[in-house]
């Protein structure tokens, strides 16, 4: 498959058309969330031209809504899962492989994996320290197992997403090749797997060579396997002048550092399929000119929307920039602070940035909203989470209804 067809490497904020997103949150309210089904094809369909002899496993962590889980299927990746609920989703969603990465995981999570594995699921579980390998067996598991290790190097857009190189994921670099012989006395093992952490730039390609070639040392020391698996990671970019990851120089380095082995490489995206596939759609509700005219000299304004830190955690969590447009009027600049209606500082989306003013009514776009968007809204506050509408073609569907008030309360038990 050509570039061309895979499309862009990146789809900016300015790509979206502002009439046909303002159609849509007239139609269904806001905070909307709006995923274009269509992009995420062509995301993964980019991702494999660039890796086309590796097996591409999309993160259904980024964005584990059906129409996704569907659209992604049906292009062809396989599933890599980080809990039972996405593996019951993935299943249910119709991936015939699902692979099952399992960080300290619960004893109820390893049992309704383990049923789904009775029941014929074709499942991998992935083992990031002993102790869940001892628990694996204890259970009865004697299926397809590999073993994560701790590459000993990390990267991200974030220390708080920086996986590689934490004693919480993987086993030791050094103690890998071991339980890895060991284990194969049990269980069928397929693989060994790392990752470095999430949202690589190009800066970080130092790291993810040493990280590939790492485990290409380890594949090589412990003899034939199905997969290597290095992670995924593939970052997107969120600032307006940032370039995309040139994916076939990433695809490339991997080839090289992996070296020859007795293995299929294997990897492990999320944030890429679906970041720009994502905005998030918010109404002004007020606006506030604040006194001090600061170094600029133009009076800064602090608009309120109704979506915050409880629709799109990112700004709050890590500091994340995510480029917001104005889609109702282009108006002179100034500084502009966009603030949720949750009550805490942090529920910012951007401070003091310079865009059109506001005005209480005006529509804003939230770019890049398709990854860790929707699935780490929460209802703090009593605030139910926001509605989302899949595109696909011309159709707009709604694929998530907007929670209600009743909903937030609806597992409470009264007296
Ligand atoms: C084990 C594992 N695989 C894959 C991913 C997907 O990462 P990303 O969405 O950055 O591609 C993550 C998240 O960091 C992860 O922890
Ligand atoms: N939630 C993070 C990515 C972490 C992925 C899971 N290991 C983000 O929004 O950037």
């Amino acid at each position: 498959m050509s570039e061309a067809a895979a499309g862009p490497a990146i789809r900016r904020l300015a790509d979206w058309s502002a009439a046909d997103l303002t159609e849509l949150a007239d139609e269904y309210g806001t905070p909307l969330y709006v995923t274009d089904l269509d992009r995420v094809r062509e995301n993964a369909t980019r991702l494999q031209s660039a890796f086309p002899d590796a097996d591409v496993r999309y993160a259904v962590k980024a964005h584990t809504g059906r129409a996704v889980l569907e659209t992604v299927r049906d292009a062809g990746l396989g599933a890599e899962c980080a809990s039972a609920g996405e593996v019951v989703r993935a299943l249910d969603a119709g991936y015939d492989e699902v692979q099952y990465t399992a960080v300290m995981p619960p004893a109820e999570d390893l049992d309704i994996v383990l049923d789904r594995w009775r029941d014929g699921a074709d499942l991998t579980v992935v083992a990031g320290a002993g102790d869940t390998v001892t628990r694996l067996r204890d259970r009865g598991f004697d299926g397809r197992l590999a073993i994560r290790v701790d590459p000993g190097v990390g990267a991200g857009h974030h220390e708080k997403v920086t996986t590689g190189g934490h004693a919480k994921f993987g086993v030791p670099y050094d103690r890998a090749a071991e339980l890895v012989n060991d284990a194969r006395a049990d269980f069928d093992v397929v693989g060994i797997h790392a990752h470095a952490g999430s949202g690589i730039s190009g800066d970080d390609l130092a790291a993810h060579r040493e990280l590939v070639s790492r485990m290409g040392d380890l594949a090589r020391s412990v003899g034939p396997l199905e997969f290597v698996d290095v992670g995924g990671g593939f970052g997107v970019p969120y600032h307006e002048d940032e370039p995309p990851l040139d994916l076939e120089a990433v695809a490339e380095a991997t080839r090289e550092s992996l070296g020859d082995v007795d293995a299929e490489l294997a990897i492990e995206p999320g944030r890429y399929v679906v970041a720009d596939a994502g905005v998030l759609l918010t109404r002004v509700n007020t606006v506030k000119a604040v006194d001090d005219a600061g170094a600029t000299g133009k009076v800064p304004v602090v608009a309120g929307v109704d979506a915050g830190m409880t629709t799109l955690l990112r700004p709050a969590m890590y500091d994340a920039y995510h480029a917001i447009r104005n889609l109702t009027d282009e108006r002179p600049a100034r500084p502009v602070t966009v603030a949720g209606p949750v009550c805490e500082t942090s529920d910012l989306f951007c401070e003091e940035r310079s865009m059109p003013a506001p005005r209480r009514g005006d529509l804003l776009a939230i770019g890049n909203a398709g990854a860790y968007g929707y699935e780490m809204a929460s209802t703090y506050n009593s605030r139910p989470r926001p509605a989302e509408i899949v595109l696909a073609g011309e159709e707009a569907r709604i694929a998530r209804e907007r929670e209600t008030i009743d909903d937030v309360t609806a597992l409470e038990v009264e007296r």
